[in-house]
């Protein structure tokens, strides 16, 4: 089954809902349950590969390195968190020319200056618009395809209020990128202030942290606010986590796997998730 680009997709107003995913396993648990699209969250690749929190410390190199394993993996568009684009105008150029190689669909840059941190924390600052406007004309250029989306991202509600925020989302729009951001809205009117300023020129991304700032609505309700992309990129690892803590005070206490079996794969249905027969058949070709 081949998928349609995003860019394709896209321009049909139905929304994409895209969850969090952090690596290849991730990305074809979600493939499998039939989404149209992934977010590679940058939060997620610190919160599972550091044990960390969003706050700047991934580097470009790992979020591509965890990109072309998912994309070798899985055929789904994958949205990309490029964060800063790690550094300046030249850092974002290299940046979407290695994301773009490692098969993203789109690249999310956004405003706040080095090091970052996550949208939903406290105590954020931006760059002056001027920057941002240059690192995503550079972005622009960088790309090789029209295919390769940029998403432009203001983390400025935050610091500077929703007016500017919006004016910033303006001015980022007209550099002509694809789709934009406006991180951590606090309230369904923000949302749809954001919305009936942008929904009907360009796809606007609706962020859903389960604990953060703004409301968490379902993607039907997202969709009638304006959105046409929602993502629930922390969801995953927030999920597994708790997955996890259950399963280790198990082991911890019983000392075997036993009780938890009910609310565990077996060896022979992991590997099937993970298409062990086909691989092992592909190997007996050249045996
Ligand atoms: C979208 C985001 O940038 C991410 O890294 O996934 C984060 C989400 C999160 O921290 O859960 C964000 O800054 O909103």
């Amino acid at each position: 089954m081949t998928n349609p680009s995003l860019k394709t997709r896209l321009a049909r107003h139905d929304i994409v809902l895209a969850p969090g995913v952090y690596d290849a396993l991730s990305a074809l648990v979600a493939e499998r349950a039939g989404f149209e699209a992934l977010y590679l969250s940058g939060a997620s690749i610190a919160y599972t590969r550091l044990g960390r929190s969003d706050v700047g410390l991934t580097t470009y190199t790992e979020v591509a390195d965890t990109l072309a394993r998912i994309t070798e993996r899985v055929s789904l568009p994958v949205i990309v968190d490029a964060d800063t684009g790690f550094g300046n105008a030249l850092n974002t150029q290299r940046t979407v020319r290695g994301f773009e190689r490692a098969g993203a669909a789109m690249v999310q840059i956004e405003d706040q200056t080095f090091p970052k941190r996550c949208g939903h924390l406290d105590g954020k600052a931006v760059v002056p618009e001027r920057e941002m406007v240059g690192k995503l004309k550079a972005a622009l250029d960088a790309r090789t395809s029209s295919d390769t989306l940029i998403l432009a991202r203001t983390d400025a509600v935050a610091v500077e209020g929703l007016e500017a925020a919006l004016d910033r989302a303006e001015a980022y729009l007209a550099c002509g990128v694809d789709a934009l951001f406006v991180e951590a809205l606090r309230s369904p009117e923000q949302m749809d202030a954001a919305c009936r300023r942008f929904g009907d020129r360009v796809p606007l991304l609706a962020n859903m942290v389960e604990g953060g700032k703004t409301p968490i609505q379902d993607a039907d309700a997202l969709q009638k606010h304006g959105f046409r992309i929602a993502i629930f990129p922390g969801g995953t690892a927030r999920a597994v986590v708790h997955t996890l803590q259950g399963y280790y005070a198990s082991l911890h206490q019983h000392r075997t796997t036993q009780p938890w079996r009910s609310q565990m794969l077996d060896f022979e249905e992991l590997n099937e998730v993970i298409g062990t027969p086909d691989l092992i058949r592909n190997g007996q070709k050249y045996e």
